[in-house]
């Protein structure tokens, strides 16, 4: 049986669902999924403007139900699904009514494994209640810590009769994966809807999992993956996924155009006091950055010299709160230096101070080892427990923005793609 690929259309609006629709059908998709964001905010008129839309393909509605199974399968087929998600962790009545609803309105029913306890077994027990379809679903959320639902596939695959769907976070690469650990149905959505050319994205999709062996996975350490996803996105899209927080205050790049990642080494010192920052140099290690606390902005505690040095140390970059000299070099250095200020005259070497303590710079407490990305926006502390997620969460609003540069390219504006009247705070 040839594998579905289904696109779910995690959006809040209808018209823009509907166009990304028609782009994805034109780039090979097969079903498509009214994803439970859009239901949420536009109700059922969603599953009847999709089905209105695109008559003769199959509209599955992700209604996540996990109560009142009956009726929600009721108001999702009479709206015109062909299927209906259900929360697979839903006591048995809600399961059990669910089946009797599908049956009554001529549904088929895909149960969601997300956060059930035993997937596995509850598979097989879904099965025999009557599910037509299992779905090993990794959410949203649990993608951003790392969770993969390529792990549980086999077994759930070795497990049931029924065909077998597949989501979270699927990609070219994870598609051609899932392909050969045997699922029928591949459901993406970020990487299609979010996409600047969501027909090419679903097609790239399409081709991965009709030729599955074309595409290596690479795997990475942690750290190398949070290294890459930080670097390729920019420090605002790092602070939205942070809810704004996270961001330096008046501390801005000497050098233009440069990219800075790394891991903070830090250093406390006062007015000027420039022997603990130089000192710093031989303790970061290659890729590190170190970030300074300075109480004067009048006074230097950095400048040519330490920079130049920090390119034997293979140092990524330099954050001083606090006054700095030299600019004219450091931009010939062109190592990333962010600064409070910039003054001509240095202080002197007292050794006053603390390297790797907790420390406040540009307004944000600093630890050794969280991350700090610089660019020409400014400068954002990543806390080291979170760098994972908030690295994932990051590259998820580059891609979100991705899409709408390509439907202002189209004509329309901002407000209007964003429905800012509609979503203001009540
Ligand atoms: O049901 C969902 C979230 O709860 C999504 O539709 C599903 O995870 C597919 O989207 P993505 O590919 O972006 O993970």
């Amino acid at each position: 049986m040839k594998t579905i690929v289904q696109v779910a259309l995690d959006l809040l609006e209808i018209d823009r669902a509907v166009q990304i629709a028609k782009e994805a059908l034109e780039g090979g998709v097969d079903w498509i999924e009214v994803g439970t964001p859009l239901i949420k905010s536009e109700g059922m008129s969603a599953i009847r403007r999709i089905r209105k839309e695109f008559p003769g393909y199959t509209v599955l509605a992700d209604m996540k139900t996990i109560d009142t199974g009956s009726i929600e399968v009721e108001m999702a087929a009479k709206s015109g699904a062909d299927i209906v998600m259900i929360l697979g962790g839903s006591d048995n009545s809600t399961i059990d009514d669910s089946v009797r609803s599908a049956h009554q309105y001529g549904v088929k029913l895909m149960a969601d494994l997300m956060s059930v306890n035993d997937p596995v077994e509850r598979a097989i027990q879904l099965e025999k209640m009557g599910i037509d379809y299992i779905n090993v679903h990794v959410g949203i959320d649990q993608q951003m810590q790392g969770y993969d639902p390529i792990y549980l596939l086999k077994d759930v695959v070795d497990a049931v009769n029924v065909p077998v769907a597949v989501a979270g976070g699927i990609d070219e690469q994870r598609s051609s994966e899932i392909v050969n650990t045997g699922a029928d149905i591949v459901i993406v959505g970020g990487n299609i809807t979010r996409s600047d050319n969501v027909s090419r994205a679903a097609k790239t999709i399409r081709s991965s999992v009709d030729s599955p062996s074309k595409f290596q996975v690479s795997k990475q350490s942690l750290d190398d993956e949070i290294y890459e996803l930080l670097t390729s996105t920019s420090t605002p899209n790092i602070s939205d996924a942070m809810h704004r927080k996270g961001a330096m205050r008046k501390i801005i790049p000497l050098v233009q155009d440069t990219k800075m990642v790394g891991k903070a080494v830090t250093v406390q010192t006062f007015e000027g006091d420039w022997a603990k920052p130089v000192q710093a140099i031989d303790i970061a290690k290659p890729g590190d950055v170190i970030v300074i606390y300075n109480s004067s902005k009048d006074i230097a505690c950095w400048g040519g010299l330490a920079t130049f040095s920090c390119l034997n140390k293979g140092i990524a970059g330099v954050v001083v709160d606090g006054a700095v000299r030299d600019v004219d070099d450091i931009t010939n250095i062109g190592l990333p230096i962010f600064a409070g200020n910039t003054v001509p005259n240095a202080g002197d070497p007292k050794g006053f101070g603390e390297i790797n303590s907790e420390i406040t710079c540009g307004s944000q407490n600093v630890r050794p080892g969280d991350y700090i990305v610089g660019d020409n926006n400014g400068v954002v502390v990543v806390p080291k427990e979170r760098a994972y997620e908030i690295a994932r969460r990051s590259k998820e609003i580059e891609k979100g923005e991705q899409r709408l540069y390509d439907e202002v390219k189209r004509g329309r504006t901002l407000s209007d793609i964003a429905q800012l009247n509609k979503w203001e705070k009540q």
